[in-house]
């Protein structure tokens, strides 16, 4: 089943197409098991696989590799993800059908191929929100002018780290640092070896971290070794870092002419604020696709403590020296911590993990209330039955 070379299967129908916007192994592999199990065979031999390109409120885009598709959700499968505590994101692979009365309208989304990867950060409520699905790469976009922010990249690099992906950190506008082109090249230089530093080696690897004027071809060719056929890419950023332009220079990169940008969408959030909410994904002319998301105002990952030791791996290597066990690295004498780490990364380390025990804290007492919940449902089914004389039966 799902085999690119099998004639009887539709999922297969444009393999290739499909393959180069990132269909892979192991998402058919995730499909198979999921239709196995919830016996979805039907719909498996009937639906179209696609991958959805952009969230709106009540409808969906969709690409099958070469264009782009209406959809909706089926409540159904709404149903089932707002029950699993996930939502439909940028990046998810789904399986979609015509509406059986109206074979031209918007196709019905009926299956989620279970991700791979999963961006998500928190609201300030709290509340989880995934960014997009089944990345390879995330491109932390900053400008090198007044953007320029390492705490708020450290979040970026936290946030892409907890959900497996790799963060290439992308500085714009290194056209704007300086007048003459020797100058720049030294002063960039020096800002991409203080960020290396601060940032820390993950995995033993330092992160990636490049310069470019986003604005020219040439950001396209310093980007080379992250793009490619099947690979996804995703920009985060705050307004104005320049991921639109990033964007816009990736798509045109064969010469072509710009590609038509699909509109944004303006809606007002909770607090009664504009805020752009799409999030598009656009095949690249050398194959592979990139996500533009919106500037996120204020960013908060979506962390536990694991994850969060996983990006700050210096602090956690470092305060096995410190003079006490179980030092805070706050004002203890002989602290190896306080002794080696910046200290703004170090304030930074400690903002986060006060998040991440806040978050775990809230996500338990979630959990004993939807079980709460759930118990009350039993007891309310069980006492229709005994009134409808069914329950000794
Ligand atoms: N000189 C120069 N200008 C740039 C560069 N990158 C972006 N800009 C300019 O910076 C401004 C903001 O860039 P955008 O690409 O719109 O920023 P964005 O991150 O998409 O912003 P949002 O859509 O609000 O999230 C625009 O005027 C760009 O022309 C760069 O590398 N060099
Ligand atoms: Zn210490």
């Amino acid at each position: 089943m799902f085999e690119p070379n099998d004639p009887a299967c539709r999922v297969a129908r444009n393999a290739d197409a499909l393959r180069a916007i990132g269909w892979q192994p192991a998402l058919a592999a995730a499909l198979e098991a999921l239709v196995e199990d919830g016996d979805h065979q039907s719909l498996a031999d009937s639906g179209q696989l696609l991958r959805v390109s952009a969230v709106f409120r009540d409808s969906l885009r969709l690409h099958d590799g070469e264009a782009e598709l209406d959809a909706r959700l089926h409540p159904r499968l709404a149903r089932q993800l707002a029950e699993a505590g996930t939502e439909i994101a940028t990046g998810d692979w789904v399986l979609a059908s015509a509406d059986e009365h109206d074979a031209a309208g918007p196709l019905w989304v009926e299956l989620r191929v279970p991700p791979l990867t999963h961006l998500v950060r928190r609201d300030a409520e709290g509340r989880r929100h995934v960014l997009a699905s089944n990345v390879d790469v995330a491109l932390l976009v900053m400008g090198l002018d007044l953007d320029f922010n390492p705490r708020r990249l450290e979040r970026y690099v936290a946030l892409v780290l907890a959900s497996g992906v790799e963060p290439v950190v992308v500085l714009t506008k290194a056209d704007r640092v300086a007048p003459d082109e020797a100058a720049r090249a030294a002063l960039v230089g020096d800002e991409i070896e203080a960020l290396q530093q601060r940032l820390g080696p993950h995995r033993g690897k330092p992160i990636s971290i490049v310069a470019v004027n986003g604005t020219l071809p040439s950001a396209a060719a310093t980007l080379a070794p992250w793009l490619g056929a099947g690979r996804t890419l995703v920009l985060l950023g705050s307004s104005g870092a320049g991921k639109s332009t990033l964007t816009n220079t990736l798509l045109r990169a064969d010469g072509g002419a710009p590609v038509q940008r699909i509109q944004a969408v303006r809606e007002h959030d909770h607090r009664g604020q504009h805020t752009t909410t799409t999030r598009t994904l656009h095949r690249l002319p050398g194959g592979g696709c990139v996500i533009d998301t919106p500037g996120l105002r204020a960013l908060r990952p979506d962390l536990d403590e694991g994850a969060l030791a996983a990006s700050f791996a210096d602090i956690e290597a470092l305060a096995a020296q410190c003079r006490f066990r179980d030092c805070s690295h706050a004002d203890e004498p002989g602290c190896a911590v306080r002794a080696a780490v910046h200290p703004d990364r170090l304030a930074n380390w400690r903002k986060l993990l006060r998040e991440a025990r806040r978050d775990t804290m809230s996500a338990l007492e979630r959990q004993q209330l939807v079980s709460v919940w759930k118990a009350r449902g039993r007891q309310a089914k069980v006492a229709l039955r005994l009134k409808r004389g069914e329950g000794e039966r």
